[in-house]
Parts: structure tokens; sequence; C-alpha cells
């Protein structure tokens, strides 16, 4: 018996914010694989439902429901349902589904032996994002993954990796995860450390760059600081040899010459689409084409390593004086198997000064008066990454590989940031194209 009235799944989904299908017609919904959950205080069933579109790919979505005469009732609504749902990944517990297995994982990590108050005091997390999140006791935070995707998640995968092989702790900690095992096997939760009163790096940013005058000293430091970050980051994520997923792997000719080739691929389209709301953009194309195709031609030194793969303001917290960087899940319009290659870590580094220019552009449009802010940020950011890495063996040997790739990358990162932008913040694409039409010349 399926745990869900499927008749009114079309209408329940299409209401839902982190339902990704709302301006596609539906064709059909069905159930492939659910388990239900009675021991507590809280019945309620995991059901994994596959929406079929009438045109492009089918996408699955995870439904924690509770059985209701009314239609669909979300169980992430009643604290007993969240709590047992949590009890599940603490207690390392393990239930057959209709098709697979479900599976609570919990690190056995220092973190791991985290104390939590009893009763658990509940939270759901009101923010504005893709998945449901919920903190328990201040401590912990609960993210339910609603949009689940075949293949190694790479939030899951990443946050096991920094937490059992480095010694890297500017993250929040991943604690624990729940697995679905089988045809529909995905990750359905990660359970990480709670970041008491920490304030997003992109919030951060904004308040001071809206401040008159120029940025303070003491600004520019933690700047400085976050480059560190990002470069101690990376020496942890190439510190592993004997992992195949992780293990850094030489950068070779024909790396290069795939990625400029992707870059030139996705130039092509991109401002195609983004030239009917800004004619000038398409002058601009020859010029942009060649920061990409230099990067083919750049000699091959330093190494591919698994990067964090979406680096913006937005994915690091400032607290306590400290920066500190999350959610691994990488490009969201990139699928798992993109999202786990392994990368030239100039692409994180590119993404981050990518928001820098976004910041600059945010208090520009409200209104603010010009100051010297973006030139001095990126400087203090690229002086910190470059101290801590300095002749680190994934960086390229020489100044101007250096810069080539780096222009190549924010060139990269400003094409998805067109795409992201026109098809979530139309009003927002006039800044990456804004920036693209800054770009310069190649030198
Ligand atoms: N460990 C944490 N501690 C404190 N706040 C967090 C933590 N993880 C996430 N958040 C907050 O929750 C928001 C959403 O988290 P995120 O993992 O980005 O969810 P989503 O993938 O659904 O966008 C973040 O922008 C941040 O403000
Ligand atoms: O946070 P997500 O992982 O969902 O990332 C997506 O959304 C981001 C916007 O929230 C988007 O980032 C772009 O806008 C930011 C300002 O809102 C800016 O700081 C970033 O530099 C810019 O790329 C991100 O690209 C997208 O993947």
């Amino acid at each position: 018996m399926t745990p869900v009235d499927l008749t009114k799944l079309p209408e329940y989904l299409k209401h839902q914010r982190w339902f990704a299908g709302k301006a596609w017609p539906i064709k059909s919904v069905s159930v492939v694989d659910h388990v239900t959950l009675d021991s507590g205080p809280c019945a309620f069933s995991l059901a994994v439902v596959e929406v079929a579109y009438e045109l492009g790919h089918p996408e699955r979505y995870l439904l924690p429901v509770k059985p209701s005469a009314e239609g669909i009732q979300d169980a992430l609504e009643e604290v007993d349902c969240l709590r047992s749902l949590f009890q599940l990944i603490r207690e390392q517990r393990s239930m057959p589904s209709s098709s697979g297995r479900v599976q609570g994982e919990w690190l056995s990590t220092q973190d791991g032996l985290i104390a939590l108050p009893d009763p658990l005091p509940v939270r759901r997390l009101m923010v504005e994002q893709s998945n449901t999140s919920v903190v328990f006791g201040e401590k912990v935070i609960l993210k339910i993954i609603r949009r689940l995707e075949a293949g190694v998640n790479p939030e899951h995968e990443m946050g096991r990796f920094l937490a059992t092989r480095t010694s890297f702790r500017s993250t929040p900690m991943l604690l624990g995860a729940l697995t679905l095992e089988g045809n529909a096997g995905a990750t359905l939760a990660l359970v990480h450390r709670f970041v008491p009163n920490a304030v997003d790096g992109w919030k951060y940013t904004l308040e001071q760059f809206r401040r008159a005058g120029e940025l303070t000293g003491p600004f520019l430091e933690e700047m400085r600081e976050l480059g560190r970050r990002i470069g101690q980051l990376h020496h942890a994520l190439a510190s592993v040899s004997d992992d195949p997923a992780f293990a850094p792997e030489p950068l070779l000719q024909e790396d290069l010459q795939r990625w400029s080739a992707s870059i030139l691929g996705e130039m092509g389209k991109t401002l195609a689409d983004a030239s009917r709301v800004h004619v000038d953009i398409d002058n601009q194309r020859e010029r942009l084409m060649d920061h990409a195709r230099r990067l083919a031609h750049v000699t091959p030194s330093g190494q591919k390593i698994r990067i964090h793969g979406d680096l913006h303001l937005g994915q690091v917290l400032r607290s306590e004086g400290q920066w500190l960087i999350f959610d691994f899940e990488g490009e969201p319009a990139r699928n798992f198997t993109q999202r786990r290659e392994k990368y030239s870590p100039m692409r994180d580094v590119a993404g981050m000064l990518r928001s820098f220019d976004y910041a600059e552009a945010t208090v520009m449009l409200e209104g603010n008066s010009p100051g010297p802010r973006l030139a001095p940020c990126r400087e203090a950011f690229l002086e910190g990454y470059r101290e801590v890495t300095r002749g680190a063996a994934f960086l390229p040997a020489d100044e101007a590989s250096f810069g080539t790739m780096l222009r190549a990358f924010e060139l990269e990162k400003l094409l998805y940031e067109v795409r992201y932008e026109l098809q979530n913040r139309p009003d927002w694409v006039r800044i990456p194209v804004q920036a693209l039409l800054r770009m310069e010349e190649p030198t």
C-alpha cells in the first residue's frame, strides 16, 4: 500500500518551496520506495516519489508524510516526528524499506560524542532554502534533503572525508547521515554541528560594503583570513592519497583542453540567452572566447583535487571571529558525477572572487556611493590564499598560468551565474553581464 495519496500529490508538490518542477506539466507520480516509522510517539512514512513530466527528465523527492484523511500531511511539521527522524540517525538504526534499506549513520569522531539535552528542543530553521533544516538543542542541525539524486551525494562524502580523514576544523563538522540503500539509493538527510549566532559571509560583507568610505583594516584582515582558510581547505582536500575519490592527480594538457572546450561550449548558449536582455554582450563574444581558449594552451602544472565546487560568500559563516566553510554540495545545476570531479582549486578561488563583485554590484544597485572596495577585498583574499598555499603541489607553478587559469575560471563562473540568474533572479542578470562586459582583453 502506498503511504501517500497519489491523486493529491501533483497539487501538493506545486505548493512546496523545494519542488523544482512547478513550471512543467506533470505526467505521473509514483512511490519508488518507502519505509514506515511507527515505534515512537509519531508514526510516519518516508516516501521517495518519482515525478515524471510531459517533457524532460523525471525527478525524485523525499516526502516525510503522516497518514491523514484530509490529504497529505508533512511529518516535518511535527516536533515528535522530527525527533524520531533524528533518533534514527543518532542510534544508527537500520530498517528495511519496500525495496531497499534505510540506514542511520553516526560518526565515531570527537564531535560525534556531543552531549544533547533531554528532552531535545526542536526548532525549524525559517530560511529560504532548497531543503528543510531543523536545529536540535541549538547544537546540531539536521538537513532533510528534498530533491534526491542518484549516486554519491558530494556533501555527505566531503563531510565524512573532512571529519574522518583530515584535521581541517574550519567547518561545521558532519556528525551523521541517513541513507537509503537499494534501487532508489540516495542520501536522505545530513546532521552537522550547529554554529550558534553565525552570520553568513554574504550578509557580513554587504554590511561592511554599505559603510561609507574605505573598507576598514580589520575587515581586510578578515578577508585575508578567509583566503587562508580556503587555502587550508585545499591542503586538507589534497592531503590523502589512498582514497581514489580524493587522491590528487596531475593536471594534464587534456584537462585544460577539456575545460577550455567546456567553457567555450557553455558560452555559445549562455551569451545567446543573455543577449536577448543585454544586446551589447554579443559584441564581446570573441574577446571572451580568447580567455577560454588561452586555458587550453597553459603549460600544465599543479594538480586536480576535490574542491568545494560552489564557493561564494553565502557558503561561509562568520562566528566568534572565525570563518567556517560549509555547504559542500557543489553547483546545484550539475549532476553528482560532475560535482565530484577533481578540478583545479583555482576554480574555488575564482568563485569567491566573483562573490566580491556581486557584493559590490549589490551595494551600488542599492544606491550606495562608489568606494575602493572590490580591488582591496580581492587583493586581501588572494594574499591570504597565496600565503598558505605557496609552493603547494596543487597550484600552477608560475604566475602567468595562475593568472590565465584564474581568469578562465572567473569567466566560467560568470557564465554559470548568467544562467543561474536568468532562471532564478532575472533582475540580477545584469550583475554577471556587467562583469562580462568589463572583462579586460587577455594579456
Ligand atoms: N551548521 C550550521 N550552523 C548554523 N547555520 C547553518 C548551518 N548550516 C546551515 N546553516 C544555515 O542554514 C542555511 C541553509 O543551509 P544550507 O545547507 O545552505 O541549505 P540548502 O542546501 O537547503 O540551501 C544557511 O544559509 C545557513 O544560514
Ligand atoms: O547557495 P547555493 O548553493 O544554492 O548557490 C546558488 O545560489 C547562489 C545565490 O544564492 C548563487 O550565487 C550567486 O549569488 C550570490 C549572491 O546572492 C553571490 O555571492 C555569488 O557569488 C553568485 O555566484 C550560486 O551561484 C548558485 O549556485
